[in-house]
């Protein structure tokens, strides 16, 4: 029996990975009876067969598993916005980063085109999220600035990107992996006669501790928590001790969220951001009923 990462998801095999040798795999017959399922990331026990190939026997437990598109183990996701073209949205950039925490990964933030945009807005924005406790990086990938502190953030990680189309996440991935020709574009999806074809998502190696998916992950941020919990899910929030157990930071009076929006330490953008997601959770939770 031997240990690996699935790299890879073909037609029904899986491509697993042992630190140097990548073998072709079909996985035990029982597994679809059991609904036991092999994700791209999971590690996973085999019997090896031959040279090249053997049969997966058995899943490691998750420490994550992305939905869209589906990778497990996730540890590490590089949340990758424009200062300009596009413009920074913040509530998109708020959503994305919570969709990551609530996922249980760790995010890091990258803000790309620095080249492009005013020093004083670089600072301003980067320095606004630094104090909400993010690791944060202003980069301009196409100078090759701050590439290598990204990469030194992907290291010893499986890494995925997040972030809005135009963005820079190719350009980011081809400075940090150059050689892999790496397109970062969405993973697609085709919904026609009932059938749904996802485009297949791989694992490359930057280094033997070292990974990154070929997809970007978080394309559809559904929030998936009870609106009474998206504040645990604000790292700055969590700091003032809001002393009202399940309080939504919304209109109780005494809240210490508020309060510190009030005196300018919470900034009012993250405060503005969660009041909407807060909004949407409860008008989802709402339509349930
Ligand atoms: N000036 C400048 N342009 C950049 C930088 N990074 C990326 N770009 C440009 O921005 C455009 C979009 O970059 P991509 O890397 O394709 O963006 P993406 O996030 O992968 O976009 P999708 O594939 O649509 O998801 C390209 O024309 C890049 O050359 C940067 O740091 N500075
Ligand atoms: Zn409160």
């Amino acid at each position: 029996m031997a240990t690996g990462r699935v790299i890879r998801a073909i037609s029904g095999f899986f491509d697993v990975n042992d630190g140097e040798v990548t073998r072709r795999c079909r996985a035990r017959g029982v597994f679809k009876k059991q609904g036991v399922t092999v994700l791209v990331g999971d590690i996973v026990e085999y019997e090896p067969m031959g040279s090249q190939e053997g049969v997966v026997v058995s899943v490691h437990p998750r420490s994550s598993e992305l939905v869209r598109p589906p990778i497990a183990n996730t540890d590490h996701a590089l949340v990758v916005f424009s200062f300009v073209t596009p413009d920074l949205t913040p509530l998109m950039l708020d959503k994305t980063i919570t969709s990551v925490l609530i996922a249980g990964v760790k995010p890091s933030i990258v803000f790309t085109k620095a080249d492009l945009a005013e020093p004083s807005f670089v600072e301003a924005v980067s320095s606004l999220y630094r104090k909400c406790g993010f690791q944060t990086l202003a980069i301009s990938a196409k100078q090759g600035e701050g590439v290598e502190q990204v990469r030194t953030l992907m290291q010893g990680r499986i890494n995925v990107f997040a972030g809005p189309s135009g963005a820079g996440k190719s350009t980011l991935a081809n400075a940090v992996a150059p050689g892999l020709k790496l397109q970062m574009g969405a993973v697609s999806e085709k919904i026609g006669r009932g059938r749904q074809t996802t485009r297949h998502v791989e694992l490359f190696q930057l280094d033997h501790e070292t990974w990154l998916a070929d997809a970007p992950g978080f394309s559809q941020l559904q929030l998936s928590v009870p609106a009474r919990e998206l504040g645990t899910f604000f790292p700055e929030f969590q700091k003032v001790n809001c002393a009202y157990r399940g309080c939504s930071h919304l209109d109780e009076e005494g809240c210490a969220v508020r309060a510190s929006v009030e005196r300018g330490e919470i900034a009012q953008s993250r405060y503005d951001s969660y009041q909407q997601m807060y909004h949407e959770i409860r008008e989802r939770e709402e339509n349930m009923y």
